[in-house]
């Protein structure tokens, strides 16, 4: 089956519907505040409403309060939240159960010793994501770009269903996917000018590359 292709940090109606007509799964807004790509909820709202049915609208969220979400769940109406802080099997639970949403647990990995985690959360989230643990010092608990060693993701149990992040870019996604069992991909910076700054013609490079990536081996000429 084809990965998921997922693309975070929207801002403008020209991104979101450059990522959609490129054929995008799911789209993120980001609506943690110290973020170069945080979003109002009520303009979030306004361009999740250009996607919803065409894609899974995912709400990034950080370590957020019954009022954060309240606010989110009302005006953006998420398929999805991506938790993105030190959000407990718990609190997530809690979550799930308030708001009837799916969810998808953002885990910070360096090294194997960071998939332990993994297991107290197996059964209560829907989907995994790995990105690599932000440097020190960063205010980011996401989008920093940077990727990590991919091969660790070989120790999970094989039923685990992820998306991976961190990093990705036309020039890595290929490998991103082949050396992996990720079930789908998700960039932000990697499709940017700036920070928070979305590129329609980096968009369209990382596509053609996941195309790439993704066409079936009879199709490629080989
Ligand atoms: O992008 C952000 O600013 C951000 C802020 C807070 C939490 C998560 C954030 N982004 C997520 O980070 C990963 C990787 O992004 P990148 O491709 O390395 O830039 C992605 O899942 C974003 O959803």
């Amino acid at each position: 089956m084809k990965p998921d292709i997922k693309i975070c940090g929207l801002k403008t109606p020209e991104a979101v519907d450059r990522a959609l007509e490129r054929g995008a799964t799911h789209i993120g807004f980001i609506f943690f505040e110290k973020s170069p790509r945080y979003i109002e909820p009520d303009l979030a709202g306004k361009l999740a409403d250009r996607a919803r049915g065409k894609a899974m609208i995912v709400a990034v969220v950080v370590n957020p309060d019954n009022d954060d979400l309240d606010e989110i769940m009302t005006l953006v109406k998420p398929d999805m939240l991506q938790l993105h802080g030190d959000e407990s099997p718990e609190r997530v639970l809690t979550i799930k159960t308030l708001y009837n949403v799916l969810v998808m647990k953002a885990m910070p990995v360096r090294d194997r010793d960071d998939l332990r985690r993994v297991e107290s959360y197996i059964g209560i989230v829907d989907r995994f994501l790995f990105d690599a643990k932000p440097p020190v010092g960063s205010d980011l608990p996401g989008g920093n770009g940077l990727s990590f060693d991919w091969s660790v993701l070989g120790w999970l149990d094989g039923r685990v269903d992820y998306m991976l992040s961190g990093g990705l870019n036309k020039d890595n996604v290929g490998f991103a996917l082949a050396s992996t069992k990720a079930t789908g991909v998700d960039i932000s910076s990697g499709v940017e000018s700036a920070p928070g700054v979305k590129d329609l013609t980096k968009i369209d490079a990382f596509f053609d590359a996941f195309a790439d990536a993704t066409m079936p081996a009879h199709a490629s000429g080989s």
